[in-house]
């Protein structure tokens, strides 16, 4: 091979890989990212598409969110890169409520590692309603999965402190971390809650007869009561989510909450049961993990890519937002962020 051709081979090598980085592997792969135009547009479809939907009810078994205004609507994105995106009532604070669970089960798994989920509060499906008292006698690891009450009850009993102030700091702190801004309760929504909690209580006494439950079940049972009643907004779980999806570093302060390999093992307990019974539907039209509140509120997470939070009232009969899941599934749907999607 003389010189020249020797050349028109090494541009031709060189042109195939500027193809093959640039070009080719990136189309065949998901999007790792998309423009601003493209959330605003996915947001505006979503909301525009549901905003007459008036389907479900507010929860009422705590009194006061019966009387939150059914028709708020909001959606937020926040990306990795930590821009935000609201579309709606995006301001419109209202409590945490099982959303919370999440956070506190990062809380513990960080405290006290990977293995130690397993052996303590466990990590199956119960398959059940979110304060299941059934699941809690027939499953043989009881608590069974941090995102039902009797879980996350577990789970906050385990948060780091020896009293019930330490634990409470704790778990406010670290959430305000998450969010990037002091969180506070929503002392309405506590109050209302704490008055009529006797079947949380039931379910933490019930724990401590199983050898489950690792913290006063009276006060547990309270902390846990208050963290649910944690006051955000969609844009504030956008960024909490967002967290989550950026490897335990929240995108907008740049602070590390949570180390990077307990990830995929929180995302996993929220594959499992973050919509409850209603979780194997979810995913199945989602494909990410996810978490509901009766509050209104859904998160889920894009691994790598963005945090996504929905808030409307209305719920279904598993407790979940009818508008804000189906907001999560258009959005996840028209960006293609499936993560069973194969190419
Ligand atoms: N699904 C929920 O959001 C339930 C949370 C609520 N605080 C409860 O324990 O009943």
């Amino acid at each position: 091979m003389d010189n020249i051709q020797f050349k028109i081979s090494l541009y031709r090598h060189i042109i195939v890989l500027l193809l093959c980085t640039f070009c080719i592997i990136p189309s065949l792969a998901q999007k790792a990212t998309f423009s601003a135009d493209e959330y605003n547009e996915a947001l505006q479809e979503a909301h525009e598409k549901l905003l007459q939907n008036k389907d479900g009810a507010n929860a009422d078994y705590i009194p006061v969110l019966a009387e939150v205004p059914s028709d708020l609507f909001g959606i937020s994105i926040c990306t990795v890169d930590g821009e935000i995106y609201d579309i709606g009532d995006s301001e419109h604070r209202f409590s945490i409520q099982s959303i919370s669970k999440v956070f506190t089960l990062a809380m513990v798994m960080q405290r006290l590692g990977i293995n130690a989920i397993p052996d303590t509060i466990g990590v199956n499906a119960t398959g059940r309603p979110f304060n299941s008292i059934v699941a809690i006698e027939t499953q043989p690891d009881r608590p069974s999965n941090s995102c039902v009450n009797a879980g996350a009850i577990a789970t906050t009993s385990l948060v780091e402190g020896n009293t019930y102030d330490e634990k409470w700091n704790n778990i406010i702190s670290t959430f305000s971390k998450f969010a990037g801004r002091d969180l506070d309760v929503d002392q309405e929504v506590y109050e209302s809650e704490a008055a009529t909690n006797n079947r949380n209580r039931a379910i933490a006494h019930l724990l401590e007869a199983y050898g489950r439950m690792y913290y006063d079940p009276v006060e547990a049972t309270d902390i846990y009561t208050k963290q649910c009643a944690i006051s955000v907004n969609s844009h504030d779980l956008a960024v909490m989510s967002a967290t989550l999806a950026n490897g335990g570093v929240n995108p907008q302060t740049n602070e590390k909450i949570i180390d990077e390999k307990y990830l995929p093992h929180i995302m996993a307990v929220m594959c499992t049961a973050g919509l409850y019974d209603d979780s194997g539907l979810w995913l199945y039209y989602v494909g990410l993990p996810g978490k509901s509140g009766v509050g209104g509120g859904v998160i889920a997470v894009a691994p790598g890519r963005f945090g996504i939070a929905a808030f409307s009232p209305r719920l279904d009969v598993a407790g979940n937002s009818v508008r804000g899941v189906r907001a999560i599934i258009e959005v996840s749907r028209k960006l293609g962020v499936n993560l069973f999607t194969v190419k």
